[in-house]
Order: C-alpha cells, then sequence, then structure tokens
C-alpha cells in the first residue's frame, strides 16, 4: 500500500525524530536523496548546468545542500536565491564552499535557458495559497525552458494536503519527496504537476493511519475473489443490474460486460434492454419484471442509461443488499432513501455528476476532489467513488480516502464508466466492502484501460474485454 500524510502528521513525525538525531542530520537525509536523484536524471553530473531556484525555508536548504554535493562532482551550480537575507544559512555556507554561484532572480532568466537541470526549492510543505507574484515568475522560467525539473518535496505551488493548485506552480519532470507522499502528490489537479514521484526515506515514524493510500498490485491481488472447491455461481455472488433504457441499451449491455467479469457468478438484468443485453452476452439471466420481481441477489447497481425510471432507483435502495448507484441513479436516488439504507452504498459521480448533487460548478470539484468526495460521503452517509484521472474512494464516516491512478486518458470515452459500475457491483457481490470494491474495480478498470488502449484509441466494449488481461497481469 502507498500512503500519504498531511502535513501536520509529517511536522509531528519530525519533530520527534529531530529530537533523536543531531541538528541538521535530516536535512542531510533529505540533500543525499536528492542529490542522487538530480544525479539519474542528469547522468553526467560532471561538466552539467544546474540552477537552484531558492526560497526562505528549508525547502530551500536541502536543495542548496544538494546543490553542493552535485558541484563537488563537477556540476555548475546556481543558485537564484528569492530571499538572500533569509535564506538557509546552513545550505548557503555549503554552496560557497562547494563553488557554486549565487544571483538574484532578475538574472535567473539568462542562466535558467542555458540549464540542463532546474532544481525547484522554492517552497515545500510551508507554503500556502499559491505561489507568491515574486516566486510566480520563477515556476513560468522553468517551464519554459528545455531543462529537466526536479521538485524538492513537492512541486511549489500545489497545496500539499488537498492537491490543490491556487495559482502559478511549478511543473516538475520528477519530484522527490521526503519521509512520506503528500496528498497533493496523488490527488488532481496536482498530481500532474509532480511529474514521476520519488519517495527518499528519512526514517519518519508515521502513525498507522494515513490520509490517504493507494492500492499496489498485491493489495488487489489479495482482496480479487478467486472461486475455490466448494463454490458455485451463487456462492460466488450474484449481481443484479437494473441498467439501459430504449433510448440507452447500450448503457446496460456495457454494464453486464463489466460484471461479468468482475468475479460474481451471475448477473441478473433488470430492465427494458433484455434483447440487446442477451444477444451480446447469453449468460446473464434477464428479466424486464422490475427489480423486486429478479430474484435473489447479493449487490445491485443501478442507473447507467437508466432515463427516469426512478421506481426501480427506489424499489433498488430498498433492498438490503449491498448497492452501487451510478450515472442517470444518481440524480433519482432521494438523499433520505440512501441514507436510511442498513446495507452498504457506493456512489460513482463523475465530477460533473457530484458537482450537481452538491450544487455547486463542475470546476469546484474539479479544483477540489478530496474534499468534494468527503463532502458528499457525509451528506449521503455512502461510500462515494469520485471518477476522473485519479479516482477517490472515501467512507462516509471519514478516516482515510483510496486514491487510484492506474488509469490512462483513453479511458474518457463513452461507456467506460458503464463497464466501471458492472465490475465494481460484481466485486460487491462477490462480498467485497464499498471502498474495496470501488478501489479495486478503479485499479482493474485503469489497467484494463491501459492495456485496451495501448497507445491508440479504443472503446468501452474493448476496456471490457481487457479486464480478464488485467486481473491476470494482477494475480501473476
Ligand atoms: N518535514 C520533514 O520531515 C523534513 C523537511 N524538510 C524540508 O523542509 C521543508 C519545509 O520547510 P519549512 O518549514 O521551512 O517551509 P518551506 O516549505 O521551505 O516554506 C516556507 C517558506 O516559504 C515561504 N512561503 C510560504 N508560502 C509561500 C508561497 N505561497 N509562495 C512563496 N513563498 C512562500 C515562507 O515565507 P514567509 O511566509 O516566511 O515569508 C517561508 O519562508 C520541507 O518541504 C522539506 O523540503 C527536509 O529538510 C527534512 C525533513
Ligand atoms: N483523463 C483521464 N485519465 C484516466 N481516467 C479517466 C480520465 N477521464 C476519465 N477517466 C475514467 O474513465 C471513466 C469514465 O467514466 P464516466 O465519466 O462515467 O463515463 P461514461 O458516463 O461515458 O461511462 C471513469 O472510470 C474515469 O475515472
Ligand atoms: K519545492
Amino acid at each position: 500500500m502507498r500512503t500519504a500524510y498531511s502535513v501536520e502528521t509529517v511536522r509531528a513525525a519530525e519533530r520527534e525524530l529531530m529530537a533523536r538525531l543531531p541538528e541538521g542530520a535530516l536535512m542531510q537525509r533529505a540533500a543525499a536523496g536528492l542529490a542522487a536523484a538530480c544525479a539519474d536524471v542528469l547522468g553526467r553530473v560532471y561538466g552539467s548546468r544546474v540552477v537552484l531556484l531558492i526560497g526562505s525555508g528549508d525547502n530551500g536548504g536541502d536543495a542548496l545542500y544538494a546543490g553542493a554535493r552535485l558541484a563537488r562532482r563537477g556540476a555548475g551550480v546556481t543558485a537564484v536565491l528569492l530571499a538572500p537575507e533569509r535564506t538557509h544559512p546552513g545550505g548557503l555556507a555549503a554552496l560557497r564552499r562547494a563553488g557554486g554561484t549565487l544571483v538574484t532572480p532578475g538574472a535567473a532568466e539568462q542562466i535558467v535557458r542555458r540549464a540542463d537541470l532546474v532544481v525547484d526549492g522554492i517552497v515545500g510543505i510551508g507554503g500556502k495559497g499559491g505561489l507568491r507574484p515574486d516566486a510566480a515568475p520563477l515556476a513560468e522560467l522553468a517551464a519554459d525552458s528545455r531543462a529537466a525539473v526536479v521538485a524538492v518535496d513537492l512541486p511549489s505551488g500545489i497545496e500539499a494536503d488537498t492537491g490543490e493548485v491556487l495559482g502559478a506552480a511549478v511543473r516538475a519532470d520528477l519530484t522527490v519527496t521526503f519521509g512520506t507522499h503528500k496528498p497533493g502528490l496523488l490527488i488532481d489537479p496536482a498530481r500532474e504537476y509532480a511529474g514521476s514521484v520519488r519517495l527518499v526515506d528519512i526514517g519518519l515514524e508515521l502513525p498507522d493511519q494515513a490520509e490517504l493510500e493507494a492500492l499496489q498490485h498485491a493489495d488487489v491481488a489479495a482482496r480479487l475473489p478467486v472461486p475455490g472447491a466448494a463454490s458455485d455461481k451463487y456462492r460466488r455472488g450474484v449481481l443484479g443490474v437494473a441498467a439501459g433504457s430504449a433510448r440507452y441499451p447500450g448503457a446496460a449491455v456495457l454494464a453486464v460486460s463489466g460484471a461479468l467479469r468482475g468475479g460474481a457468478g451471475a448477473v441478473r438484468y433488470v430492465g427494458p434492454a433484455g434483447d440487446a443485453v442477451i444477444a451480446a452476452f447469453p449468460e446473464t439471466l434477464v428479466s424486464d419484471k422490475g427489480p423486486h420481481k429478479a430474484g435473489r441477489v447479493q449487490a445491485w447497481v443501478v442507473g447507467p442509461g437508466a432515463g427516469d425510471d426512478a421506481s426501480a432507483v427506489a424499489e433498488v435502495l430498498a433492498a438490503e443488499v449491498p448497492v452501487l448507484v451510478d450515472a442517470d441513479g444518481l440524480r433519482l436516488a432521494e438523499r433520505g432513501a440512501v441514507r436510511a439504507r442498513s446495507a452498504p452504498t457506493l456512489m460513482t459521480p463523475h465530477a460533473g455528476e457530484a458537482a450537481a448533487l452538491l450544487g455547486v460548478s463542475r470546476a469546484v470539484v474539479e479544483g477540489a476532489r478530496l474534499a468534494s468526495v468527503r463532502e458528499l460521503a457525509g451528506l449521503y452517509g455512502a461510500t462515494v467513488l469520485l471518477k476522473g484521472a485519479t479516482t477517490l474512494v472515501a467512507d462516509a464516516g471519514g478516516g482515510v480516502v483510496r486514491v487510484n491512478s492506474t488509469g490512462t486518458a483513453w479511458l474518457a470515452t463513452a461507456g467506460s464508466g458503464d463497464v466501471l459500475s458492472g465490475l465494481a457491483g460484481s466485486l460487491l457481490a462477490a462480498g467485497l466492502s464499498a471502498v474495496d470494491a470501488g478501489s479495486v474495480a478503479a485499479y482493474v478498470h485503469g489497467l484494463a484501460g491501459r492495456f485496451a488502449a495501448d497507445g491508440a484509441p479504443a472503446g468501452a466494449h474493448d476496456v471490457a474485454s481487457a479486464i480478464p488481461a488485467a486481473w491476470r497481469d494482477i494475480r501473476d
């Protein structure tokens, strides 16, 4: 499991560790890891041109000490000091001793243009509220140069705890972060600014519960349902899918396509698109009599392409099994009915649907994804999976939020969300908790999207067809 901790938690762990170590030891660990990463990016350190962008805090200190290490290995290192009189004194002295050069921001444009590597030590976890006007132009210079950009701890200008980007921010090719990932490195839009992320262990002892966690292959493999000798189709779980309409029969087909590859033993389809479903997937048990007459299921998916069938949504919400609500179902589900449920509910909006439920604009949700998913989960007393380039899954009770980034932008194609709903529903029917079903489904779906696209456009049905390959890859 990859975890991320809030700034407050990082600060507390840092204080505790600093009290036990000689002064400056932690910063030296950080600087050593940073210098090694910079050397990897450069390939050849000797003779390279390195520019350090230095703010007035310890983030600048890390960059200065790392710059000194690179200078000792033969790099030409120049530090641009945003606040010369408040620059980290030890770091500054170290760079001077190693032969580095110091300049003011006025000289930055010329040297950044000729640099091989720009190191962003403007601000780290002490930053608040977007880059200030004196620092913002440096971020733009770095973006315009042909140099590789390495961010120290996090790209300056992003909000470490939330992943929001409130103004100008540095766009890095690599972020070297210390002790733990910070939530902002894993959540869009900030995640995009971080580039790839390298974690340097500096010995911080962190509490059990993180702010954010991201499943890895092994975590997903441990959660995927696998039948045993005693399994039969009922014990594996039966999923009911109430989806599709005369206008959108395809949504039903796609939801069922995800469901059949999600580990349930059988899929019951209820709705007006039975012929289309049977034509594509003859193994589906089809009925048009409404959810309450469909026979026993261990979980329901309701909503994809469902049009305005509010009664089907209400019927499904009244069932005492886990329910996944997606697409039209989100609009039609009464908040009170969701809150009154005793079995788990998993809601799966994209940013636009979440915005409509919260009564805000889509831009507000996209800018503040972590706060939005938590708020929606609290409002409905449900587990909420917020789709997007990174997918977040939050429980109503607060606590750790799951994040997934296995996907690819090729997944932004009509119907891929329907496939996800069937897949996640199937995992609910197989007995996974709502958080596990949502986050495991997002992981598998993202990987399937990568396999299906492989650098070229793919349709949602291709994504569904790639689910078995993703599943095998995870279990290998
Ligand atoms: N935690 C750990 O375990 C370890 C932490 N380490 C390192 O320390 C870093 C944290 O250092 P930190 O606390 O000195 O804060 P930092 O990020 O340098 O920023 C403060 C400075 O930025 C300024 N500033 C603020 N907002 C701004 C803005 N929007 N735009 C522009 N400027 C802004 C602010 O100015 P002021 O408000 O004082 O005028 C202040 O001077 C951490 O990220 C990591 O790199 C490692 O060395 C070892 C282990
Ligand atoms: N830029 C992106 N990068 C990665 N995944 C994405 C991106 N855009 C969308 N997705 C994923 O594609 C799916 C789209 O779902 P949704 O918006 O419900 O589409 P639809 O309603 O057409 O089925 C979600 O799983 C979402 O996380
Ligand atoms: K930084």
